[in-house]
């Protein structure tokens, strides 16, 4: 697997990532797709149904089509059973699944049933059969390796049904199989190039969103990603679900000096060690750091009380101050941060603007760094009570 990020990391053989929280991502994102090709797909399979009944009429006359009918006419209920099995969005992307690996067991299944009723066209059947079989790789959205072991299984059952019904000679039986693997590769050769690139095409999305969110020095999200709605859309969370949030500015101390005595590259490690340590320390996919400013930090702590996140300030300031980034000339780096937080409870009515938090969190920070900086300031709006860090 390669290490360049802008290569999707797909397992070739289950045309799918490699990592099991991408895919349930990329599968969520495309939900809907995969359910309106699985309608389109299961849509066109019947209609072919239909005109292969009228083939059984023509073969064997209405009176005794009347099984090998029914067998094909079963496909377009089936077809609409699955897709109302499918049709609850919250559970599309597991039941599309399962109502494609369903269609085509009854696909499978109901060829079966024909062939025990018109042996003697069991050429025209296999001919049928390998259209068919590229169709449900190309057009039923499902996962690769399950497909591929219904379509496989499925031929091997159609050879073995050929030979135990003498309906082919030896000869023919060679030239049948062939034709069904041919069917079956290239249906699973077009299918898994098209999860290919479908995922590859989702991937370069990824890569280029996260090159526009996030800020290259030290991967925390930029002032864009923030200004997108970032902070309004947790503070609506918490409104609806009436929860806590808090939010913590972090600025390191005395900054310039570090640039004007070590130079830019010396402050550079400095911000990339603070911002390392910070997503260490905060929670993955629920926490968000961004770079909100030079050497200025913010972190929006979901479901967070003020005490939680008050804490959590005070490790980060503890262990950032006894850290040092060492230098590829031998020297050894250090400094401190000084921190505002800002909690606000949403169960009570007060307004809370995302321009109001981030105002006060930078109005404590600013406080603390007037108090002698390395040091937390912390205050719950709404309320007068003002919490005061350890200083160290
Ligand atoms: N190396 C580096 N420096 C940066 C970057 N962005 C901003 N700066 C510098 O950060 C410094 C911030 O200086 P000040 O705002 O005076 O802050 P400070 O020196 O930390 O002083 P206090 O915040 O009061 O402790 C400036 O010299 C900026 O040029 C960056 O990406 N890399």
């Amino acid at each position: 697997m390669s290490n360049d990020p802008s290569i999707a990391p797909i397992a070739p053989l289950r045309g799918e990532f490699s990592d099991a929280a991408t895919e349930a991502g990329f599968l969520h994102r495309q939900a809907a797709t995969i359910l309106r090709d699985l309608r389109r797909g299961l849509l066109l399979c019947s209609l072919f149904y239909l005109v292969f009944g009228a083939t059984d009429i023509a073969a064997l006359g209405l009176a005794k089509a009347i099984v090998p009918l029914l067998s094909r006419l079963a496909i377009p209920f089936v077809a609409a059973a699955c897709l109302f099995y499918a049709r609850r969005p919250a559970a599309s992307v597991r039941a599309t699944g399962h109502a494609a690996s369903a269609f085509t067991l009854c696909w499978a299944a109901s060829y079966f049933v024909v062939i025990c009723y018109r042996p003697a066209d069991i050429l025209l059947h296999a001919m049928a059969w390998a259209v068919m079989a590229m169709v449900i790789h190309v057009l039923i959205p499902n996962r690769l390796v399950h497909a591929a072991a219904i379509t496989a299984g499925a031929s091997l059952v159609f050879i073995g049904l050929a030979w135990t019904r003498h309906a082919v000679e030896t000869r023919a039986l060679s030239s049948l199989t062939m034709l069904l693997v041919g069917a079956n590769v290239f249906g699973l050769t077009v299918a898994q190039r098209h999860a290919r690139m479908w995922r590859e095409q989702y991937w370069a999305q990824q890569v280029l969103t996260n090159l526009s969110i996030r800020d290259p020095l030290t991967g925390s999200y930029n002032r864009r990603h923030l200004n997108a709605g970032l902070l309004d859309g947790e503070i609506a969370r918490a409104r609806r679900y009436r929860l806590s949030l808090s939010l913590i500015m972090c600025d390191l101390d005395g900054f310039k000096k570090i640039n004007d005595t070590h130079g830019h590259h010396a402050g550079d490690e400095l911000l990339r060690s603070f911002a390392t340590l910070v997503q260490t320390m905060t929670r993955d996919a629920i926490d968000t750091v961004v770079r909100y400013g030079g050497e200025e930090f913010l972190i929006i702590l979901p479901e967070t009380r003020l005490d939680g996140a008050l804490e959590l300030a005070e490790r980060v300031r503890a262990v950032f101050a006894a850290q040092r980034v060492e230098l590829e000339d031998g020297l050894s780096l250090g400094t401190t941060a000084s921190f505002g937080v800002v909690g606000a409870e949403f169960g009570g009515s007060h307004a809370v603007t995302p321009q109001g938090m981030i105002a006060l969190a930078d109005q404590l920070m600013y406080e603390a760094k007037h108090a002698g900086r390395n040091q937390v300031r912390a205050k719950q709006l709404g309320q007068r009570v003002e919490k005061v860090g350890r200083v160290a």
